[in-house]
């Protein structure tokens, strides 16, 4: 199995529901490190698991609806609470529905880190196109 991973990061602003966050149920700001990571059994005829360049731009254009915004506002969480893993499996999904036609990929997998000594991840199967 190959891996290409990317990264960027976005600044994103939310409260936690419930009891169990404390005081993370106020509003407060997070910069979320963001890395995706792209599966491939095997590479393609090009030597690589998919072009850094496409990766790159796709996490970019995945990230671009949550930048500077509160996901307390953001549709896409609405009945949602936002943790980290909700951020990831957000991401991971938007991810996989915005690949390319014969992508190849077996897997892709979604990580944020929350700050140093925090990071979520979700792996999510894709069938190969
Ligand atoms: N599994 C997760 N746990 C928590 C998340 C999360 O996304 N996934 N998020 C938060 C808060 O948003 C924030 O990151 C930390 O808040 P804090 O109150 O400082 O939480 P801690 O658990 O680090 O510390 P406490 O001792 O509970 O205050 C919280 N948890």
């Amino acid at each position: 199995m190959f891996r290409l991973r990317v990264d960027d990061h976005v600044m994103i602003a939310h409260s936690l529901a419930g009891e169990f966050f404390g005081p993370a149920q106020n509003l407060h700001g997070a910069t979320l490190a963001i890395t995706a990571t792209f599966e491939r059994q095997g590479l393609d005829e090009h030597g690589v698991v998919m072009d850094i360049g496409v990766a790159t731009q796709l996490l970019s254009e995945v990230l671009e609806p949550l930048r500077y915004q509160n996901l307390d506002e953001h549709p896409d969480f609405a009945e949602k609470i936002s943790t980290t893993e909700v951020i990831c499996q957000h991401i991971a999904l938007q991810l996989a529905s915005a690949l390319p036609e014969g992508h190849g990929l077996q897997a892709l997998e979604v990580a944020a880190e929350e700050h140093p000594r925090a990071r979520g991840m979700v792996r999510i199967e894709l069938s190969p196109a």
